[in-house]
């Protein structure tokens, strides 16, 4: 049916592209009629209610009679969306986007269905819109742009409430939660309750990417306070008006929010979320060993940029072991950066190991103090293992800057997670020049766009034409003049956090582990081909995002039935699991994927 409605080519492209993932749509069970139902956009198909179910539920006479597609509401929804990009013509960057999450914002308080149905088919078009970089400014905004709830909200005032007001949360199942503390969004800073939006657009990757169902997501917002002055002062604020919880105080609320989930929901993979570095590691390793969880600022990232940095050594024209040598620097110490250099040094022992020699990296952190030395007072224990010893330093001594590092390391790649716009200055990308590498590599991941650690059009300018260049939000390619393109890669942590929920979803693993990460980002670094290198791809398109995805699944739910943490999933036991081929495994993934199309709504009394 879906098919022969179809009018125009794009349409026939959309369904091609996805026909793989497409199952006959099964019911879904309603507990409510009339206008209840259209005010569900879980449920709500607009003027789409065919006849009968219109008499099934009570909805005769609510709707106009006509009745209209989905293609039709599909088509009517991309019209009025390219109107509002007519319309906004001239207006600022920052209000266009605005109009844009406005009007995707309404479609997903109104009809679940076609929302991630619009987003899946236009992921390229509406990433940068319902996430990274809009999302930074809905989130500063969100108090003002707020109209209705969306997720669960805990605050230090529900301390011993918990338990039960878990219970609140309507849905009897939740597969995936998100969750935030709100203290350090993006490159934005703490951003106190307001960081809920972070949580909100990564669930909604999830559903477009990983195919988790959305009526079994939950994003949440954890509320200890903020730091941040603006806020607290600002009287549309509507989060809590004292400063952060800290200490003991701050994990009694994150022990007691984390018992009341696993409680409810002990199979939901949880993902923590722009945690301020301090409690990011932390938290990561009190709950990682207990629960099937993980921290996608330093485990995502980290698997995204290993991937990146693959490629980078293949783009040399070198073999993947060679990554032992090769010369990093990385400007910024936090959780992002911090989490990259570990998995980092986990593949030079992995690469060492296997050809039987000492594993030893050539590594260099820089934080806002400059380079970090073994003479650093009050040296950070997480960043200790990456600490220069004086010997080793070839003349650069305790906080040197950036540039001075540049010019002595000479390295093959500087990679950023600063969160500061614009370090990798004039002079900073002249110096990378003399990189001893045959194609130096710029990875300037910090997000959103105006923390970038440098423009892609100043890094080819300054550092020449033969480089990789990656950025943490997404640029439009460079022109570089005679035909010739500079390829702009989005080094962002979304090629993976789907994919490692859904291998832990659906695997039924009962912690996540550091193998686990490794194998979905050994699959990413595996998706991109030589001619692709050597046009400048380091990852594919977000365009495949979705098949991606399935494949980082796949390879997450292997690992962790390797290393027999899988229990299994519904009705697919660890014993089938145990015994799919990579194949059958694969097919199982996406046979699980959630697709958006109308299902036929039977009510249950
Ligand atoms: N692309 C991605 O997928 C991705 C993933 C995670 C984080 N990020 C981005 O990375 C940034 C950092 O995140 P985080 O969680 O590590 O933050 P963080 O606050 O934990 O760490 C920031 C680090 O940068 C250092 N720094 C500050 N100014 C600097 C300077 N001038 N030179 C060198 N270092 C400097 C700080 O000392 C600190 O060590 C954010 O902008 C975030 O959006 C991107
Ligand atoms: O949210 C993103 O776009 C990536 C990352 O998680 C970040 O914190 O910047
Ligand atoms: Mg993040």
């Amino acid at each position: 049916m879906w098919k022969v409605c179809l009018s125009t080519a794009a349409n026939l492209r959309r369904t091609r592209r996805f026909s793989a993932f497409a199952a006959f749509p099964g019911p879904s069970i309603v507990r409510k009629r009339g206008s209840e139902i259209l005010q569900d956009p879980w449920f709500n198909k607009d003027t789409a209610f065919p006849l009968t179910e219109r008499d099934r539920l009570g909805l005769r006479g609510l709707l106009p009679p006509s009745i209209v597609s989905f293609e039709q509401q599909y088509d009517r929804f991309m019209e009025s969306y390219r109107s509002l990009e007519k319309n906004t013509e001239g207006q600022s960057e920052g209000s266009i986007a605005l109009a844009k999450w406005r009007i995707l914002n309404r479609l997903h308080d109104r009809n679940e269905t076609l929302y991630y149905r619009v987003l899946i088919d236009n992921i390229k078009d509406f990433a940068p819109i319902i996430y990274t970089p809009t999302v930074g400014l809905v989130c500063q905004n969100y108090s003002g742009l707020f109209r209705r709830p969306r997720g669960m909200y805990f605050s230090a005032k529900d301390k011993g409430e918990m338990m039960s007001m878990i219970y609140n949360w309507p849905s009897q199942r939740v597969d995936m939660i998100v969750v935030t503390d709100g203290s350090r969004i993006l490159g934005l800073g703490d951003l106190g309750v307001q960081g809920i939006g972070i949580a909100i657009g990564k669930l909604d990757v999830y559903v477009a990417a990983a195919g988790m169902n959305p009526q079994r997501v939950l994003p949440i917002m954890l509320d200890v306070g903020t730091n941040n002055q603006e806020l607290v002062e600002d009287p549309l604020y509507l989060g809590l008006r004292q400063p952060r919880l800290d200490g003991e105080e701050y994990l009694a609320i994150l022990d007691e929010f984390m018992e009341a989930i696993h409680t409810r929901w002990p199979k939901a993979v949880v993902q923590f979320e722009d945690f301020q570095m301090k409690w990011a590691f932390e938290t990561l390793q009190r709950y990682r060993t207990k629960v099937c969880m993980f921290n996608d600022d330093i485990q995502g990232t980290a698997g995204v940029a290993l991937a990146g940095l693959l490629g980078a050594v293949r783009a040399q024209g070198r073999p993947l072991t060679d990554f032992v040598k090769q010369k990093i620097v990385v400007a910024g110490a936090g959780s992002a950066g911090l989490g990259v250099l570990n998995m980092a040094v986990q593949e030079v022992s992995r690469i060492a190991g296997a050809h039987g020699v000492t594993p030893k990296h050539q590594f260099y952190l820089i934080d806002k103090d400059g380079l970090i030395t073994k003479e650093r007072k009050n040296l950070d224990p997480a960043a200790a293992p990456f600490a220069k010893y004086p010997g080793e330093t070839e003349g650069l001594r305790e906080g040197s800057n950036l540039v001075e590092v540049v010019r002595k390391v000479k390295p093959d790649v500087l990679l950023g997670l600063s969160g500061v716009g614009g370090i990798f200055n004039e002079e900073v990308l002249k110096a990378m020049r003399e990189s001893d590498s045959p194609k130096p590599s710029i990875f300037a991941m910090s997000n959103p766009t105006l923390n970038a650690e440098c423009t892609p059009a100043d890094a080819f300018k300054h550092v020449g034409e033969n480089i990789m260049y990656a950025s943490g939000s997404p640029f439009e390619n460079v022109d570089l003049g005679n035909g010739k393109v500079g390829h702009v890669n989005q080094a962002n942590n979304m090629y993976l956090f789907p994919g490692i929920g859904l291998g832990a979803l659906l695997s039924g693993a009962r912690i996540i582990t550091d193998e686990m990460l490794q194998a979905a980002a050994e699959c990413l670094a595996s998706y991109i081909t030589d001619e692709e290198i050597r046009r400048g791809v380091l990852y594919p398109s977000i365009r495949s995002i979705r098949e991606i995805t399935a494949e980082v699944g796949n390879a997450v739910l292997r690992q962790a039935v390797a290393e027999d943490l899988a229990e299994g999933h519904g009705e697919m036991g660890p014993k089938e699991l145990r015994s799919m081929s990579k194949e059958a495994s694969l097919e199982y993934v996406k046979r699980r994927m959630w697709f958006p199309v109308y299902s036929p709504l039977v009510l249950e009394r």
